[in-house]
């Protein structure tokens, strides 16, 4: 499955258990000797109450992480495909919490995302206090940056040319910087107009992706924080656009909502 070239594996463990351990996760996703993919979903069999499945997220580097926004439309698309479901709004718990994902009749998905997450300590993300932005010291230079959570941890720089950004220098940096102690994706945001915004992710655990959902809510939430940009916007990423809405910084954060494709790929059993 991908979602604007974000690529996944997704597994069907709702009949029986599968158990991924790091090594195997990276010999999957391992576009030479494996299968090659960003990111390996497992659908299971639902944990939370008023859920129809659990979705797990295992990165490329063997990681698992708590949210994934690109995998959670293709998410729904298979379990549909698959014959796993007949319903066209499905309620799926995930290590961040329960997410509703919206089957959309031009084929797209919309997804609930839930809300964002500020407090540094749950980022995780070491700060005295809640800020917009935060001055990240790194060898020789000092970044301005916003932290947020969507289950996972987001730092997003803005910047006034994705093209020219040192997206691969600086993400590789930051990801692994001692303030976030989970690591952290990062995103580099340029606002091109109040319902529009360009964006790279350097994403945790892979590297510069195609897109990426949760960096895209995110970016837009910083956005908002900065006062750049309106409720409704297109995010432009590298492998196209997704439409992210959120009526913050209310002062009881509303949820994330996310609209995008997700396409099937191919269909393949792997040997035991
Ligand atoms: N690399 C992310 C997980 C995948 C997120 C991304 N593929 C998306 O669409 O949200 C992390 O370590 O938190």
């Amino acid at each position: 499955m991908q979602g604007l070239g974000n690529d996944f594996v997704v597994l069907d463990a709702t009949a029986e258990p599968i158990e991924l351990n790091a090594d195997l996760v990276r010999r999957l996703a391992d576009r030479r000797f494996g299968i090659g993919c960003d990111q390996i979903l497992i659908v299971e069999p639902p944990r939370l109450p008023g859920t129809c499945f659990h979705y797990r997220i295992f990165n490329a580097d063997g990681s698992e992480v708590e949210q994934c926004g690109n995998g959670a439309r293709c998410f729904a698309r298979f379990v549909r495909d698959q014959g796993l479901t007949d319903l066209d709004e499905i309620p799926v718990g995930t290590a961040a919490g329960p997410i509703r994902l919206a089957l959309q009749p031009d084929g797209g998905v919309r997804v609930d995302m839930g809300a964002p997450i500020l407090a540094p300590e749950r980022i995780p993300f070491l700060a005295e206090r809640i800020a917009t932005t935060y001055s990240l010291e790194l060898a020789g230079e000092s970044l301005e940056i916003g932290a947020v959570s969507m289950g996972n941890p987001h730092a997003v720089i803005q910047v006034a040319d994705v093209a020219t950004a040192p997206v691969a220098r600086l993400g590789a940096q930051v990801e692994v910087h001692h303030r976030f102690p989970q690591r952290v994706n990062v995103g580099f945001m340029q606002v091109l107009a109040p319902d529009r915004i360009r964006l790279r992710v350097f994403e945790r655990g892979v590297g510069e992706t195609l897109a990426c959902g949760t960096g895209a809510c995110a970016a837009v939430v910083q956005a908002r924080r900065l006062g750049l940009v309106e409720p409704r916007v297109r995010v432009e990423l590298p492998g196209g656009t997704l439409t992210i809405e959120w009526d913050g910084p209310a002062p009881m954060l509303p949820s994330v909502w996310m609209t995008g494709p997700a396409v099937h790929v191919f269909r393949g059993e792997i040997e035991p």
